[in-house]
């Protein structure tokens, strides 16, 4: 008998869901995000969940190689239906976990290309790919791999930190550079890029500048304060515009958050956002054409009681929420 077969699931639309969490308790194994089918036990998928436990690009503590499980344990008590968006984002596309890709840790260069054709690879059948890392170093390779087929592509960054910063230790491939990288080869729409979260001290006031003419606007966290998260998403979507503007990658660094909400990281700065704030503000992003995104930097050594490991479970399932309501119908 397949094993699949002997887990209760919620089936619905022809998209096999979540085990029944009512028929098989959650605590019970196996492990995948949600809950959700794992890629080979479906014919398909609108979206597959790709774990990237690589964290060899990081400039301080290490440990966000242990991110994809950590998210993937924290997030088994995700029940089917969002009642703020009003969707069942497993009932209204095909979600799978495909598992983690082996990267090698002692070669960035050889990860990055690893990355690079894995993502190509998951998305031949059309599928969307949501990358759980792993450092922020990933998102270099997951746009390279996105712009083949889209060409330019609005990135939307949520971090408190700028991820445009040049070189470490003569290193042109870390977590604090990908951006840069990638404005540099062109991957982005620099006309319709975006930082929100942005706070804490920089090395210089160059980097700011820097960061202008490398095509990103900058929202702070500060801003949540002053302004509030209406004025923001507000914000958000005058940059980034509609779906007929063009392709956006959304990409979460869950150092965005404060401390208090995300111990569990490797570059933790004070003064961040609540959960809250960031889980309304990915609300924002309906009638858009996401095409892929990423939740990286949590680090479980760190983290306690899974607070950093359910804010991401969480940020994972506004992301699928907003795509299941932004598919065309
Ligand atoms: N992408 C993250 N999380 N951090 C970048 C921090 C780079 C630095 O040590 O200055
Ligand atoms: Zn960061
Ligand atoms: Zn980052």
């Amino acid at each position: 008998m397949n094993p699949a077969d002997e887990v209760p699931r919620t089936r619905e639309d022809g998209n096999v869901g979540q085990v029944d969490a009512t028929r098989k308790p959650r605590f019970a194994e196996p492990t995948t995000f949600a809950r959700l089918p794992r890629l080979d036990e479906v014919s398909r998928a609108d979206v597959t969940i790709l774990g990237v436990p690589f964290d060899s690009g990081v400039s301080y503590r290490p440990g966000a190689r242990f991110g994809p499980n950590h998210i993937r344990a924290a997030s088994k008590l995700l029940r089917p239906y969002h009642p703020g968006l009003d969707v069942q984002p497993f009932a209204a596309q095909q979600v799978a976990d495909f598992g983690d890709i082996g990267v090698n840790p002692f070669d960035i260069s050889d990860a990055l290309a690893a990355i690079q054709s894995a993502v190509t690879d998951l998305r031949r059948d059309g599928s969307k790919v949501l990358t759980l890392g792993g450092d922020h170093t990933i998102a270099l390779p997951l746009l390279r791999a996105l712009h083949r087929d889209h060409g330019k592509i609005a990135v939307l960054h949520f971090d408190a930190h700028l991820d445009t910063w040049d070189t470490y230790f003569g290193a042109h491939y870390t977590h604090g550079t990908p951006f840069r990288r990638a404005s540099e080869e062109g991957l982005i729409d620099m006309e319709r890029s975006q930082h929100i979260g942005i706070r804490g001290p920089l090395y210089s006031k160059k980097d700011l500048e820097d960061d202008d003419v490398l095509g990103f606007q900058i929202v702070r966290s500060d801003d949540y304060q002053t302004d509030g998260v209406s004025s923001i998403i507000d914000r958000m979507r005058r940059r980034l515009g509609t779906s007929s503007d063009g392709p956006v990658y959304v990409s979460i660094d869950i150092d965005v958050l404060d401390p208090a909400y995300a111990p569990g990281t490797g570059t933790p700065e004070a003064g961040g956002l609540t959960s809250r704030e960031l889980l309304h503000t990915l609300r924002g992003l309906t009638d858009m054409n996401i095409i892929g995104a990423d939740i990286v930097e949590v680090a479980p050594a760190y983290d306690h009681a899974e607070i950093t490991g359910i804010a991401a479970a969480h940020v994972a399932y506004e992301l699928l929420s907003v795509l299941a309501l932004n598919r065309p119908r």
